[in-house]
């Protein structure tokens, strides 16, 4: 089995990715935006959902892009483009097109983001947060913006042995925060 290579922040767990995506919408052929992609392991699952999906992954740290592109070629990901920038920076640039879907794993500069997606009129956006403060600013933001769906708060357990028998560890907890364009 292909092992994803880590980077500090990643991977999100895979539960955790599984109701993110779930979340999106994602459909065939739509251009999907991982706005902090750490190590890619979010794009890397949405790519095994949908068909023809179009992956643009974007990180602020040029340690991460280093494994996100790793990790692409091992898991044979070829329709994404990858940038190492902070990405209000590079969001609100023409060439960079439509974008329908947008997961947002890290949160600087988030309020320009949200901006940024609600302008070129992104269909959904799912975002993760561990910061309360994080999930305040992000809920008024969406509101603001008209984008506001819904927030989670997601806590996984997960089985681990104890004098052979099982007992459940807790995971950190996960704000996930949709919001979808076109609500009104
Ligand atoms: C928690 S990690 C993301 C983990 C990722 N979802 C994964 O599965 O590997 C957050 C990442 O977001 C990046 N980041 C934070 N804010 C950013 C921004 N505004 N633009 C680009 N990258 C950003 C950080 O450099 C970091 O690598």
């Amino acid at each position: 089995m292909t092992e994803l290579l880590h980077v500090s922040g990643g991977p999100t767990k895979p539960e955790i990715i599984a109701v993110s995506l779930s979340k999106l919408d994602l459909t065939d052929g739509c251009r999907f935006f991982d706005i902090g992609c750490g190590t890619g392991a979010v794009s890397i699952e949405a790519s095994k959902m949908v068909r023809d999906i179009s992956i643009c992954a974007i990180d602020a740290r040029e340690e991460a892009i280093s494994v996100t592109k790793k990790n692409f070629e091992a898991f044979k990901i070829n329709n994404a483009q990858v940038f190492s920038v902070e990405s209000s920076e590079i969001l609100e640039k023409q060439e960079i097109g439509s974008i329908d879907c947008a997961f947002i794993g890290g949160t600087k500069n988030i309020s320009r983001v949200l901006e940024v997606l609600a302008e070129k009129k992104a269909k959904s956006i799912v975002l993760n947060a561990v910061r309360i403060e994080t999930v305040v600013n992000v809920i008024n933001k969406m509101k603001e913006l008209d984008l506001f769906e819904e927030a989670l708060h997601i806590i996984v357990s997960r089985s681990a042995p104890i004098t052979g028998e099982t007992m459940f560890k807790p995971e950190n907890p996960i704000y996930i925060i949709v919001g979808k364009s076109g609500k009104n």
